[in-house]
């Protein structure tokens, strides 16, 4: 069958150099259509020399992995001086043929020579169709391809690290190796049932208990490593708590190192919530300014007091904000007792100014680590950004033995599959014929498919790939 041939610009615009990527069956010819080399241009009048024609063959007929220096011409003109990349399949990204040529970075010149590529008979790539094409074509498998978006988007080391893992197969493997088990398993009964002479069932119901205790463990420590595992690589979610005044937006925007949020000195400046990422040292937060809790018959306020309560209620981390330099009031001790099962930190802010709250009268309300700070002094800045990155970061994990989920789409696969097993577990204590045991196996076979793509719709398949940007 003859493959629709693609194109796209695959490099980010601007920088030095540009890249505009061709695949498929045509990839060769177009590319031949369109370049020219040194000696068939005339650099005077920058167009083809006048008894030049196209070679649509040239590279067809080199080497695959070759380099070559020379022109991109439209109708007979200059578009640009480029380096064409040959390769060939199945050797290449898509394990279709592939031509890169490598242009001069400008967005116009780039945009200009992808049009000329249009022109000579490729279609304007979708989103993630590259990707797709190596998926489709056997090169990677889904989880695979999901990586190279996650490396794509990576924002520190740790989303980098576990990227590249999944990229290379290690969750694929792991889930993989358990989908085996599984199968091997339900082939045996379905063997068994079908001759029962030459293959015996009598103690295997306690050995597959055992087996599947096994494979349902290896999934639990996938689900309990995933929010740890979303936390590093996309972010804290992160909310900034504290009464009216006690310098929360101030904080925001000394994090965020501009003026973002609304600072004054009237209690009750902030009124929606503000969300904005900061990173501090390796770690990002996806960081939530509140409005100042305490008790308001202002209408509108009581719903920024009541938002920043769900906030607290639902993230990751908080910042306690609290003003050192007043006493602790209704308003505090109202916190206190939102915070008391949260993870969070405490801010002993405005130390710049006469200290009124101690450490201690906070800490025996609240026991969290307290730390000294000013927004006006930067005082406890280093600390904060130590606290943080020790809290979120302890214990390097090392990516060669420890797989990861790294989306919301597997975690579900494999909750799910968890559940399917837990089913036949059941069904072994309740004593049910073997022949029950296999269609809940089935479905955590199927389930964990869904990962790597074995059996994912065309509609899922298709949904994953919208998510990509261009040129991948
Ligand atoms: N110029 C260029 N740089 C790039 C890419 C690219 O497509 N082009 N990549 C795109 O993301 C990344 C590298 N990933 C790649 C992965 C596989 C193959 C590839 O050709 N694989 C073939 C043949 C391997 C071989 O020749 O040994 C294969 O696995 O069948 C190429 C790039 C980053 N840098
Ligand atoms: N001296 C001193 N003043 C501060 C410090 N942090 C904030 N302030 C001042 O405290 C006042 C309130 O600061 P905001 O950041 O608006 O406080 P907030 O907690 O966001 O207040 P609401 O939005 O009303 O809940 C402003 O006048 C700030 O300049 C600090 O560390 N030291
Ligand atoms: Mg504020």
């Amino acid at each position: 069958m003859h493959t629709k041939t693609i194109a796209s610009i695959a490099s980010g615009m601007g920088g030095g150099i540009g890249v505009i990527r061709i695949s498929g069956d045509d990839a060769m010819t177009i590319a031949g259509k369109i370049f020219r080399k040194r000696s068939q241009i005339d650099l005077s009048s920058e167009c083809e020399k006048e008894d030049v024609q196209s070679d649509d063959k040239f590279f067809e007929k080199t080497d695959t992995h070759t380099i070559h220096y020379g022109f991109i011409v439209d109708e007979g003109k200059v578009v640009d001086e480029v380096m064409v990349l040959v390769m060939k399949k199945p050797n290449s990204y898509t394990r279709e043929d592939v031509i890169e040529i490598d242009s001069h970075g400008g967005p116009f010149i780039v945009k200009k020579i992808l049009e000329t590529v249009l022109k000579n008979g490729a279609a304007l790539a979708e989103p993630g169709e590259f990707t797709k094409r190596a998926f489709f074509n056997g090169r990677i498998d889904l989880a695979q391809a999901e990586a190279v978006m996650k490396l794509i988007s990576s924002e520190n080391n740790y989303a980098l690290d576990s990227a590249l893992s999944q990229l290379e197969g290690n969750l694929s493997k792991y889930i993989e190796d358990i989908r085996q088990d599984i199968l091997y398993d339900m082939g045996y009964i379905e063997a068994a049932l079908d001759d029962p002479e030459h293959y015996d069932l009598g103690k295997f119901r306690f050995e597959l208990r055992d087996k599947l205790e096994r494979d349902k463990d290896k999934l639990n420590e996938l689900v309990e490593h995933f929010d740890d595992g979303r936390m590093k690589s996309e972010g804290i979610n992160t909310v900034i708590v504290g009464k009216p005044n006690a310098g929360k937006s101030s904080l925001m925007n000394l994090l965020l190192d501009e003026e973002r949020a609304i600072v004054t000195n009237v209690a009750g400046t902030t009124r929606d919530i503000l969300e904005e990422r900061v990173k501090l040292g390796d770690v990002i937060l996806n960081l939530v300014d509140t409005a100042g809790i305490h008790e308001t018959d202002d209408v509108v306020e009581n719903i920024g007091v009541n938002k920043a309560i769900e906030y607290a209620d639902k993230c990751d981390f908080i910042i306690y904000v609290v003003d050192s330099s007043e006493k602790l009031d209704d308003a505090d001790f109202q916190i206190i007792d939102i915070l008391q099962q949260k993870k969070g930190v405490i801010l002993m802010n405005k130390s710049d100014l006469n200290p009124v709250t101690t450490v201690n009268d906070i800490q025996k309300r609240l026991d969290w680590e307290c730390i000294t700070f000013s927004n006006e002094t930067k005082q406890g800045m280093k600390e904060l950004e130590d606290y943080v990155n020790n809290s979120f970061l302890d214990g390097d994990i090392s990516f060669n033995d420890q797989v990861h989920l790294t989306g919301i789409r597997h975690k579900e696969a494999v909750m799910a599959a968890i559940e399917s097993i837990d089913a036949v577990l059941q069904a072994i204590d309740d004593e049910m014929p073997e022949d029950f045991f296999t269609i809940d196996m089935m479905d955590a076979y199927k389930g964990l498919g869904l990962i790597n793509g074995e059996t994912a719709s065309e509609d899922l398949v298709n949904k994953i790939f919208k998510e990509f940007c261009m040129g991948k």
